[in-house]
């Protein structure tokens, strides 16, 4: 599929993140791969998906765009989206169609700049599909300028800078998808079709979900806490 292609066939549509990291009880690129048939019989129109193991799988499986990444932490940086090349190799070679970095305004390993990376992988990569992870209205404009094909929410609420808001972050969505030109995905703690289509209302081109369908842990978690909650109605 083309680029175009691929950035038309996910207009208006879910994407759906399934990631399960080592510490959760779901980490395995099998069921990560069941999870995502499952998204797709259910409509998705695309996948994002963590590490190498997990996209491979995804895409001997579901016919679907990948949106690939790679968390890794290292000592003494921030960012853990793709943080270096090196995941974005392993990305690419997974076969992801689009590769999702970190963009925000933190230094990388290697005390490159969000820019410095973009270009390492542009050079490296030229026709692969890059989307930035943003925290901030400024670095998703920083991000539309530096040339990135798509631009995502994914990040608000967890720089120590950004907005922590217990929910969906409409006002970024808003604000960013009037002031760009390319394709702003809303991403980070949509947990119902309620908010998807606010989300899709304010501007979003596409809406990624993921604890909300995948993380079992959590689901449990929302309803448990509603219980009691509510224990002074029983
Ligand atoms: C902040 C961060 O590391 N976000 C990750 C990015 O890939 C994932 O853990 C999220 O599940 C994904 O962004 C979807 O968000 P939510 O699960 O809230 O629908």
């Amino acid at each position: 599929m083309g680029k175009k292609d691929i950035i038309e066939k996910i207009k208006g549509g879910l994407i759906v993140s399934c990631q399960a990291l080592e510490d959760e009880p779901l980490h395995s690129s099998f069921i990560m791969k069941k999870m995502a048939k499952a998204a797709m019989l259910g409509g998705a129109v695309a996948i994002r998906a963590n590490g190498y193991e997990d996209i491979k799988e995804i895409k001997s499986e579901v016919n679907l765009p990948i949106i690939g990444l790679i968390k890794k932490k290292y000592d003494g940086f921030l960012p853990y989206i793709t943080p270096t090349i090196q995941e974005v190799d392993k990305i690419v070679q997974a076969g992801a169609d689009i590769v999702a970095i970190d963009a925000t305004k933190l230094e990388k390993p290697g005390q490159l700049t969000t820019g410095e990376l973009f270009q390492q992988i542009k050079i490296k990569y030229p026709n692969i599909l890059m989307m930035a992870d943003i925290s901030t209205y400024e670095e998703g404009i920083k991000a539309y300028k530096l040339g990135f094909d798509l631009v995502s929410t994914t990040l608000s609420g967890y720089t120590d800078y950004s907005t922590k808001i217990n929910g969906p972050d409409f006002d970024l969505i808003e604000r960013l998808s009037k002031d760009i030109d390319i394709p702003l995905i809303g991403e980070g703690k949509i947990q119902t079709p309620e908010q998807t289509v606010m989300a899709l209302k304010f501007g979003a081109y596409a809406i990624v979900v993921g604890g909300a369908i995948t993380r079992p842990q959590e689901i449990t978690k929302r309803f448990v806490s509603y219980i009691k909650r509510s224990d002074a109605l029983l």
